[in-house]
This record gives structure tokens, sequence and C-alpha cells, in this order.
């Protein structure tokens, strides 16, 4: 787990081997004291040079030994032993040093990056502080303020920034190995005290200087101390479940069989997008961005004029902002859908009105050569509807992106009974290639995020019922970690929404009498109502809030909701109450981590990190609070049951609240961490029992 190796110049190589990013694992810690005291006793060895394998210097301490004891040497007095050795050490740094991977490098004479290399100390985004060193030896090297921006926001920087705050001695664009070696070469017997870090002072204001100094010992102690406070902390926990789902998410695998390591993905190089509304417009820029030309479509003269002044504009911007590793593609305006005939992909992105839907599809199947790629970006409608009016359903996919498409980093996958493995991994590869987090899912009503979004939503709507304000509502769940609440979110996306899917649905509209009860269910016509009265939310400076007129941003409580929910009760013969922030929280987010195991029951989620990473990545779900299934782990089962339980005991008429059969399964198996639940829903539907 670290290689030593004697070069030619009395110099010592030491190589870090724990791929895929040389984690500080306890086999790679015992590995480097082991090769340091080699170093250290080899008369002939003069210098030593820490390298890491497969062209990654380290990604920091191996995150996966968190959860269990600490074995092996620690950290801390490793890197202070090469600190100490009398001969020159130097960090040949390459890709990354994250971490306790700076942090070992910081404990070196010298520090050598090549040129692309990444640097940081990111444990604050896993809820944890640098542990090994870092926060003592970096304001240092570098002072206190520049120190202090790095470990509080956990940033990456380049290297040509490294070399600017004095983090490195030397940049190249060559082997950054032979670099480093011809470097300690160079320096052998020169006196090290001053490349000590840890023995400098700190250079920051004189009168702080002296107490750091002689905090210099007491913060490594503090600093063990606070990391382990963090390490068992419940947020650190959260954010480190969420770093790990995020990349479990990428091993998709689907009821059929197929999965990320059996499917060929096909890589796209001319893509059309198919109406250019908001989120038309939004994924003409997120392809365009990774290098794809794009045929951008629509058909009414008006929109196409605007999408055409508006999607360059958007484009440069975002080209602007981030460091492109491949020029934007070409963009292309067309209102006629021949001339979508030469691509390899298609997104339709029309309006959510599934007729319009199927004649775009019987167009598109008949212009679109064959083996063209055919995906909608459709929030729930039926993908298996769209497949069966196309020549290869096999080539049929839901590509769900959330608005704005070019910057939201989730994208829903949405297979359907005939989607293709080839059609599913080109999809997941194409949302990788634009920087989303891509997930997997099943073709369902509403698929996994707004299928569980409607009885969180539904929920809200009841608790106003009952005698909660909007504000009351919202402040629960901002104060729960969501940046938004549920109103404050509905009014930014436009109740409208919502009402039209109610609409097609049957629920509300013209001849639908609004009583508060649909198909045997309890059902809220509250928002139907409020739509019907304008007001649609930001759009009209009127929803659940007022604003400042039509676009406004800041939400502001409007007497008229109030009047409007006491009015509403007294017509219906409601008796408003308190209701306490608890309740509030357990009812919305309980019901939709419900609908969470019943998907996984189902199979449209392949298992729980999946759905947690569309929560984190697509609806604002606080990350230190992991993702609706880790917080399920968190509360505990057998409290979301029985909470479940007493919620419709008192709401036998929503059925929502009916706690879902694979939550009893699994407390009835006594409640398993959340990381097994995949293999016990595999098992249990091996046999059947879901
Ligand atoms: C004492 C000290 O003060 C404290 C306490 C610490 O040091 S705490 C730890 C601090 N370090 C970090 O926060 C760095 C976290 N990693 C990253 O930011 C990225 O990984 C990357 C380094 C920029 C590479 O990105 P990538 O896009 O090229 O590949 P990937 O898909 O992300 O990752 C490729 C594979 O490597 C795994 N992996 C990455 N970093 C890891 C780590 N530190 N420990 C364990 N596994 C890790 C990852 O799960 C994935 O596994 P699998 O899915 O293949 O099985």
């Amino acid at each position: 787990m670290a290689m030593y190796s004697r070069l030619p110049g009395s110099v010592a190589l030491i190589t870090l081997q724990n791929p895929p990013v040389n984690a500080l694992s306890a086999a790679v810690r015992q590995g480097i004291v082991d090769t340091v005291q080699r170093a250290l006793k080899d008369p002939k060895v003069t210098s030593v040079v820490i390298c890491g394998q497969n062209g990654k210097f380290c990604g920091g301490a191996d995150i996966r030994e968190f959860a269990g004891p600490m074995l092996g040497p620690p950290l801390v007095p490793m890197i202070h032993a090469i600190e100490a050795v009398d001969k020159p050490v130097a960090a040949a740094i390459e890709g990354v040093a994250l971490g306790g991977g700076l942090e070992l490098a910081l404990g070196c004479h010298y520090r050598i990056a090549h040129s692309k290399a990444l640097l940081g100390l990111p444990e604050v985004t896993l809820g944890l502080l640098p542990g090994a060193g870092g926060s003592q030896r970096l304001p240092r090297l570098i002072g206190l303020t520049a120190a202090l921006d790095l470990i509080t926001t956990g940033r990456h920087i380049s290297a040509a920034e490294a070399l600017k705050l004095g983090i490195l001695d030397q940049v190249t664009d060559n082997n950054v190995v032979d670099q480093a070696v011809e470097f300690v070469r160079r320096v052998a017997g020169q006196p090290l005290d001053s490349r000590r870090l840890s023995t400098l002072p700190c250079p920051c204001p004189p009168d702080v200087d002296s107490l750091l100094d002689k905090a210099m010992v007491k913060g490594m102690e503090k600093e063990r101390d606070l990391l382990t406070t963090l390490f068992n902390s419940g947020q650190a926990r959260a954010l480190q479940y969420a770093f790990f789902s995020q990349r479990v998410v990428g091993k998709w695998s689907l009821p059929s069989g197929a999965s990320w390591d059996n499917s060929a993905a096909r890589t796209i190089s001319k893509a059309a997008v198919i109406g250019l509304g908001t989120m038309g417009r939004g994924i003409v820029v997120a392809l365009a961005l990774t290098g794809i030309s794009v045929v951008a479509v629509e058909t009414q003269e008006k929109q196409l004029a605007e999408a055409s002044q508006a999607v360059p504009a958007m484009l440069q911007r975002e080209a602007g902002r981030r460091s492109l590793a491949t020029p934007p593609g070409v963009i292309s305006f067309s209102s006629n859908l021949q001339d979508v005939s030469e691509v390899e992909l298609v997104i339709e992105a029309v309006f959510e009105d599934m007729s319009l839907k199927l004649q775009v599809f019987r167009h598109l199947t008949s212009v679109c050569r064959p083996g063209t790629l055919l995906c909608s970006n459709t929030s729930g409608l039926d993908i298996d509807q769209l497949a069966a009016v196309t020549q290869s359903p096999g080539l049929v996919v839901g590509m769900h992106f959330f608005a704005p498409a070019h910057v939201m980093k989730l994208l829903e996958v949405v297979y359907g009974p005939r989607s293709s493995p080839e059609a599913v991994a080109t999809a997941m590869q194409l949302g990788k290639r634009m920087g989303k987090v891509s997930v997997a899912v099943g073709n369902c009503p509403g698929f996994v995020g707004n299928r569980m979004l409607k009885p969180y939503l539904e929920q809200a709507n009841f608790l106003l019922e009952e005698g909660a304000t909007p504000q009351q509502v919202d402040e629960a769940l901002e104060e729960f970690g969501f940046p938004m609440g549920v109103f404050r979110m509905s009014d930014l996306s436009g109740l409208d929404v919502g009402w039209r899917i109610r609409k097609e649905a049957g629920l509300t509209g013209p001849g639908v009498e609004s009583t508060r009860t649909r198909q045997g269910r309890r059902y809220s016509p509250l928002p139907d109502q409020v739509c019907e009265a304008g007001r649609l939310g930001q759009k009209t400076g009127r929803g659940w809030y007022q604003y400042d007129g039509p676009g406004g941003r800041v939400a502001r409580s409007d007497p008229w909701v109030h009047i409007f929910l006491e009015a509403y009760r007294a017509e219906h013969g409601l008796v408003a109450r308190s209701i306490a922030p608890e309740e509030i929280l357990e009812r919305c987010l309980y019901a939709l981590i419900n609908e969470g195991f019943n998907i996984l029951q189902d199979a449209m989620a392949a298992g729980p990190e999946d759905i947690d990473a569309i929560y984190v990545f697509g609806y604002g779900w606080p990350r230190h609070h992991g993702g609706p299934m880790f917080h399920a782990g968190q509360v505990g089962l057998g409290r979301i049951l029985e909470r479940l339980q007493h919620h419709h005991h008192n709401h036998p008429d929503v059925p929502h609240l009916k706690p879902s059969t694979l939550l009893r399964r699994l407390v009835a198996v006594g409640s398993p961490p959340v990381q097994t639940w995949r293999e016990f829903i595999n098992k249990e539907r091996v046999h059947s029992q879901l």
C-alpha cells in the first residue's frame, strides 16, 4: 500500500498505492510509516520523494473507514514523523492532494505539483475539519486569512493558485516525480528548520501570534478532540453518506438485470431539442456546454425568435462561469422538424400535454434516421405510451431535467419496460457529461421525485385546512433545512403547474364539484381555488404570499390568504387548531418518506441512495440530513412507522399515510442500516414477499 524504491542519486521514492485515489487507509498509513523509517535508516538515502500511483497523489483519509473503529497508525503522529525527518522529503503532487492528502504534503518539507493538480481541504463538505494538522500548518504557511478561506469553504484550488498562495514550491507541466527528484537532490543537505511548518510562528496579527504559538500543541489536541466529535455527529455521517450515494447512483441497475457495467453507451456528438420554452432552452445550453452540436427546434415563430436571442446569451454566461474542457457545441435554430434527420439523439421538451407529445414522437420517428434515441423531458407522463408510437420503442427513454436545466444537477433517466440497456446507458452517460447526477428510475406516474412530492404537498394543504398558515408550514420546513418551504417553492415554480396536472387528471376544473374528497380519498381543493382567484405565485405577484408585482421574489404574508382560509374552513365546517412544527414535519416528511418505501417496493428505484440523491440534488433536501431515506434511518424506522400509524389512524381517508409494507418488513427484521436495504429488498423480491 506504499511501495519503496531507490532511485539513482540516493533518492528514496515512496509511492502510495490504494486505487482509485490513494486514500489514506490503515494499510496505506502503515505503509508510509514503514517506508519512511526505511528511508531514514538507509545511509545511502539523502532525500525522499512521496508520490501517488495512477496519476493521483492522495484523495485524503479513507472515508469508508469513518464508520468503523480507526485501525492502523494515526495520521497526526505519522505526519509529524515525516516533518521531523532530517533528510529533505518532497511531495510530488499530481491529480489531487485533498484533505489528509494535502495535510500529508504539508508535513513534507517541499511540495512540487503538476500544473493540472487540484489541492484543497474539503473536510467541511463531509461535516468534518482538517484533522491531520492542516488547521495548524496551513495558516503557518499561507497566513490565517487565506487558510481560513480554504478550510471553511472546502474548495479545490488549482496548482497555479496554490503556488501563488505559497503552498507549492514548484509547478511543472512535465513529469512531476522527475521534477521532485531533481528538486530534492538539489536541496539535499540544506537546513530544514524553516521547512517544518508546525514549528513556525503563524503569520497573523501580532496580538494573536503569542496565543497561537502557545495554542500550537493545544491546537493539535483540540483539533483531534473536535474531529472525534465531528466524526460521530449525525451531520458528518449524513454528509459522508451523501458523498457515497452520489457515486452509487452511477452504478445503476435495472430490474431486467441490465446495469452500468454490462450496457454499452453511445457517445453523442449531435443532438436536437424540440420545444424552446424555459426547459428546452436550458437543455440546449446544457448539451452545448459539453461540446455537443445542437439543433434547437421551435415551431412557434415568436418563441423561436426569443429563444434564438436568449440561448446564445445563456450559453456565453455559463461558458464564462466554467472552465470548459472543450469549446461549446454549435447551436442551430429551426422551426422545421425535418432538420433533425441527422442527429443521434433528440430530447423533446414541449408543453406537458400527452397528446402534443405523442404527435411530436410520431413525427420524430418518421423524420429521424433509424437508431436515433428519442427522449422526453416529461416530468411524469408515461414514457411507454410515447415509446409505443415509435418504430424503435427500445430507443425511447425519459430524460427528466430540473429547472433551470443548465444549472440543476439532477437528471432522472426514466426507463420504460421496452427501453434498451443501450438507451439507458447512453442517457446516463450523457447526463454525466453534462455534469449532472444521473439517476435511473422506473416509469411510474411522477417517476421518483415528483411521485414522492405528491403526498408531501398534499399533507401541506391538509395542514392549512386544519389551522396552519403557509408561513408556519414553510418555517417548519426551512428550520429543518430546506432552502424553501413548500408554499414558497410552489409560488416560485407556479401554482398553475400542479393545477394543470390536476385538471388533466379530472380532479378539478369546470363541472367538477369542489368537495374535499375524490374517489373516496381526502382531497384539498384549496390550491385549485387559489388558482381560480388568479393567484399563480410569483409570476402573477400573488399566490400563497404576496410579492412586489408580477415576477417579484420577496414573499410577504398576504391578509387575503388568511381571510380566504378562514372562509374556506367556515364553508367546510372545519375548526382551526394550533399545529406544532413537529406535526408539520412528521406529516410532510414521513408521508414523503413512506412513498419512498413504496417506490423501492415497486422497484421504481434500485436503492435508497437513488432516492436520496434525487432529493438532495433535485428537491433541496438538506445535504446534512443525507436524504429522505437516510433520514428515516436516523430518526429510526420504528418511530417513523409508529408516527405514520398514528397519523393514518387520525386520517384514515389519506392512503399516503398508510405505512408501506417494506417499511413494516424492515422494522420487523430489526431496522437494519440504510446501506443494507438494497440487498434486503433484492432478497425479499427473490422470495417475492414484497
Ligand atoms: C484527516 C483529514 O483531515 C480528513 C479526515 C480527510 O481527509 S476527509 C477526506 C477528504 N477528502 C475528500 O473529501 C475527497 C473526496 N473525494 C473527491 O472529492 C473525489 O472523489 C476526487 C478525489 C476529486 C476524485 O473525483 P473523481 O470524479 O475523479 O472520482 P470519484 O467518482 O469522485 O471517486 C472515484 C472513487 O474513489 C472513491 N473515493 C474518492 N475519495 C475517497 C476517499 N477520500 N476515501 C474513500 N474513497 C474515496 C469514490 O467513492 C469513488 O469510489 P467508487 O464509486 O469508484 O467505488
